[in-house]
């Protein structure tokens, strides 16, 4: 786990650093950070930073506004996001450039592509990219939602060796340390299972961050399935940092699989998301289910949700098991058209010219894991 053996690190900065008052940016924080970002560079290893902050930075321009209103908040992220990235690049002698990104773009694979290009680009010029949501121009659909997961998507892309995530708190607690007074912090965690989601609470209500712990989780469920090291550590103190170089575990450390996913089937099952359903008889052999060629109308029972060519799908039985998620080749409506055909050589005929329904290259196996 030192901190020498990384190539390539994302560190994730929550809101409580960047903007600890809410009015404007304060580099109070930051400095320290900042001063990681130098020594990581200067020992070699590149850094992708993924910063929150343009909300709780923007909040103070609209005084008398409700941060509820969601105009306003995107108005906020705005305002704000100028001053944060202003904020950074005042601290470091080098330049960085800025990513506004949303689920949109992730989840898309040729955009998800071009994104990677765009990092590795970035950093073989030296360049410190600044990745933040695309706040304005997201809906429910079209966001991730919280910097958390959004640092372990852009980790996984960047192919990162660590992920470490600066936040208000030293790491994971067994409950919630701002509302139990014995609660006990986890040096180490091993396998993220129920139990370390049940540790996990959300922000503080009116408080400046967004996910809490539990998507912290989330996002180290992610990180780690990619075989990336992820921390949870206090940005506050510099020590945290120092410590990080001297290649010691300052917060919680979540341990990375043995035998990470590959890139593409972590991209289908984290990253991407299921844009319809399609739900096979109770008999399809699930073993078989990651094998594209499996899937044929004949098995389908019913479709559900719009979808286009290209969308990612997920392919479940009627009793909820998921089997696989996987690229579609077909339409929703296409493919309620041949599913509903009384006819089954009509289906297959068609089939066998168009090809099968799920792509065998975008695929993963829900139940191998
Ligand atoms: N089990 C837990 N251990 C640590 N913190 C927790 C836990 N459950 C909930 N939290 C809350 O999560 C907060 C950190 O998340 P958040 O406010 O979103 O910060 P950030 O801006 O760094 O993302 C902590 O300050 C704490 O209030
Ligand atoms: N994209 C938002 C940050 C969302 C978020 O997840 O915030 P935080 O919990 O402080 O990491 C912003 O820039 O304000």
């Amino acid at each position: 786990m030192s901190h020498p053996n990384w190539k390539r690190v994302v560190i994730k900065v929550g809101s409580a650093l960047i903007s600890p008052n809410q009015q404007g940016c304060s580099s109070h924080y930051l400095l320290s950070i900042a001063q990681f970002i130098v020594r990581c560079r200067a020992n070699g290893t590149q850094v992708v930073l993924v910063s929150s902050g343009s909300v709780a930075a923007g909040a103070h321009l609209f005084p008398e506004q409700e941060k509820t209103n969601i105009a306003v908040k995107k108005a906020m992220a705005a305002a704000g996001q100028t001053e944060m990235i202003a904020t950074w690049d005042r601290l470091f002698d080098f330049p960085s450039a800025q990513m506004l990104l949303t689920h949109a773009d992730l989840r898309d694979r040729e955009r998800y592509v071009s994104i990677r290009e765009t990092i590795f680009s970035l950093l073989d010029n030296n360049i410190l990219p600044i990745v933040n949501e695309n706040d304005t121009v997201t809906t429910d659909k079209l966001k991730v939602g919280d910097n958390d997961n959004l640092s372990a998507m852009v980790a996984s892309a960047a192919e990162a060796d660590a992920l470490i995530i600066c936040s208000d708190i030293d790491g994971l607690y067994d409950k919630n340390p701002h509302e139990f007074d014995d609660a006990k912090m986890l040096k180490s965690v091993e396998t993220i299972d129920q139990s370390i989601y049940d540790m996990a609470g959300g922000a503080v209500k009116g408080g400046v961050g967004t996910g809490g712990m539990r998507t912290k989780i989330e996002a180290a469920e992610k990180a780690v399935s990619h075989g990336i090291d992820t921390y949870i550590i206090n940005g506050f103190t510099e020590l945290s940092f120092n410590m990080l170089l001297a290649g010691e575990n300052p917060g919680t450390h979540f341990k990375p699989h043995a035998k990470p996913m590959q890139e593409n089937v972590h991209w289908m099952r984290h990253t991407s998301n299921a844009q319809g359903e399609v739900i096979v008889e109770g008999d399809f052999d699930a073993s078989l289910a990651g094998d594209a060629e499996q899937l044929t109308s004949s098995e389908i029972i019913d479709v559900k949700g719009e979808f286009s060519v290209g969308d990612t799908i997920l392919v479940r039985k009627e009793d909820g098991t998921k089997l696989v998620k996987a690229k579609s080749n077909y339409s929703s409506c296409l493919l309620n058209f041949i599913a509903n055909q009384e006819n089954d050589d009509f289906a297959h005929e068609f089939e066998e010219k168009t090809g099968p329904i799920i792509s065998d290259q975008h695929i993963a196996n829900l139940e191998k894991e």
